[in-house]
């Protein structure tokens, strides 16, 4: 799950889009690049990292411009070099740089149609760079000297066409502005706003996630609707089309359970209220299962659980204690590459607090299990605590099938709950039992307020294997575990940092 940003704006772009994407962190550790454009030229930063890590002084001094766009990165293609961070460049037509957030499903083909017949150079393993190359061929075939957004929509209606999966996209062509887009599906979240600067001009950003607008100032506009392109032209005005097709809207219901920040809104729905109605929701289905329980805490895993924690805690009338201290400087364990590295930051990040597991009956939350590697810690720490009983509940169901839109969960063997019962993930992780959030109740907690619960479609994938998509089958699915799995990533990750694939201009 990338983050992306872009700001056309009246004054320098540099510290606003550093300040974007360390809202946006969350979404992606691995790494960070910024673009940025003055008088026809662009100037870029990218490279592994966190972005504190990828910006220095002599780095943000260079980025000049009004207009620029960034990237945060959580690989779900290709490998790990920093030469597949992002943005990518392409000189023609105009010169094109372009950051995304999501995952083709036709990556192999789309590479072969623009070897061989648009006879275009990918030099990365990377889809995004696929993208890019897509876009800048449909906008070639437009042949204008001085594309307008005429031209900039039909190119995006050809790209839909072509582009497979899932992806939002920010992107900005020299001398002629900016613009975002998103798949016809609106699988991965994007939103734009605008605000005044001094002179009363206004400035325009698009963005992952509305916190990034809250926090740079910028008053939301709306979601960029599934299959619609926002453009703002280099005089500075807006331009939105709705170039896709017209298809029911699913977009990424893990973005509510997970990725996304909660004090962000996504398509009109606030993942705080999402994770506060998971809690409840999740309450009620252990008073279900478990009438005569005998919890004594509910104790949340942090961070992204608490919300629902909180509220499940309210709800079954129990005391709700903070138990785990978080090491702030860690980052996230899930989206880190390697499973060694993963377990090794659980214990890293999570510290017991003693006083509140011995001689309890605990309730662990967490928002997710994936993997297992943080609840099989996380149950064994508490028990080494001198935990009573360990029960635990899931604000997510059953997490059994890959996903290929976005999230790296490519081999269906990895995950924890794969080919095992509810009842046998609860033994797989130690617990004394498992509660798991039934999907009908997720898609309901979801669901914006104002619309009647449940009648929001989502993709539900990683929980009920129907890729919206429809392209995803079998065979797809053995190609990406093949590639993808974690041992096989590690290998082409060292051999792609041997090779140093390397054709960015650093700024
Ligand atoms: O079963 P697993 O494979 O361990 O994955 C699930 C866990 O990973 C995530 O936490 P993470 O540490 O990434 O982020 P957080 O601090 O936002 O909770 C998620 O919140 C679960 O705790
Ligand atoms: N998580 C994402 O959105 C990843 C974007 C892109 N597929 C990459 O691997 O860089
Ligand atoms: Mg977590």
């Amino acid at each position: 799950m990338c983050g992306i940003a872009g700001i056309h704006a009246y004054s320098p772009v540099n510290q606003s889009l550093y300040d974007a994407l360390t809202v946006l962190q969350h979404r992606g550790q691995d790494a960070a690049g910024i673009v940025t454009e003055q008088d026809g030229k662009f100037f870029l930063r990218k490279s592994n990292g966190l972005v504190r890590d990828v910006f220095h002084t002599r780095h943000m001094t260079r980025l000049k411009g009004n207009t620029g766009i960034g990237h945060v990165r959580y690989p779900t293609a290709g490998s790990a070099s920093s030469a597949e961070s992002q943005p990518f460049y392409v000189n023609s037509p105009y010169g094109i740089v372009l950051a995304h957030n999501g995952n083709l499903t036709n990556q192999q083909q789309l590479v072969r149609d623009l070897f061989k017949a648009d006879l275009r150079h990918v030099n990365t393993t990377s889809d995004s760079e696929v993208l890019l190359n897509v876009f800048a061929h449909e906008l070639q075939l437009q042949g204008k000297l001085q594309p307008t957004e005429v031209d900039i929509f039909a190119a995006v209606e050809s790209l839909f066409k072509r582009c497979r999966g899932a992806y939002a996209v920010v992107a900005m062509i020299s001398g002629y502005g900016m613009l975002g887009i998103r798949d016809p599906y609106g699988i991965r979240p994007l939103v734009y706003g605008q605000r005044t600067d001094s002179r009363g001009r206004t400035e325009y950003m698009i963005a992952s996630e509305s916190v990034a607008l809250d926090a740079l100032g910028f008053t939301i506009i709306r979601d960029v609707q599934p299959g619609e392109v926002v453009y703002i032209n280099a005089q500075g005005e807006l331009f939105t089309k709705k170039c896709g097709p017209s298809l029911t809207q699913t977009s990424c219901i893990f973005e509510y359970v997970y990725f996304a920040r909660p004090d962000s809104f996504i398509d009109g729905s606030s993942v705080y209220r999402a994770r506060v109605r998971m809690g409840e929701y999740l309450a009620n289905k252990i008073m279900q299962e478990h009438p005569e329980h005998d919890i004594d805490v509910v104790i949340p895993i942090p961070e992204s659980s608490r919300t629902s924690a909180l509220e499940l805690a309210n709800h079954l009338g129990v005391k709700f204690r903070e138990g785990f201290v978080k090491n702030r400087y860690i980052g996230r364990t899930f989206i880190m590459p390697g499973q060694a590295m993963r377990k090794k930051s659980v214990k890293q990040k999570l510290n017991p607090i003693g006083l509140e597991f011995k001689d309890k009956n605990v309730l662990l939350v967490d928002d997710s299990i994936v993997r297992g590697t943080t609840c099989q810690q996380i149950i064994e720490m508490a028990r080494e605590s001198g935990a009573n009983k360990v029960y635990f509940a899931s604000a997510a169901p059953a997490i059994r099938y890959p996903n290929v839109y976005g999230i790296d969960m490519p081999a269906k063997y990895e995950l924890i709950a794969h080919d095992r019962t509810d009842q046998e993930v609860g033994t797989a992780i130690g617990a004394d039992w498992l509660v798991y959030q039934d999907l009908e109740d997720l898609i309901k907690a979801a669901t914006p307020s104002d619309e009647v619960d449940g009648a929001r479609e989502f993709d539900c994938s990683v929980f009920n294997g129907k890729y919206v998509t429809g392209d995803i089958d079998e065979q797809y699915l053995a190609a990406l575990e093949a590639s993808r799995n974690d041992s096989a990533r590690e290998t082409k990750d060292k051999e792609d940092k041997s090779a140093m694939i390397d054709l960015h201009n650093n700024a």
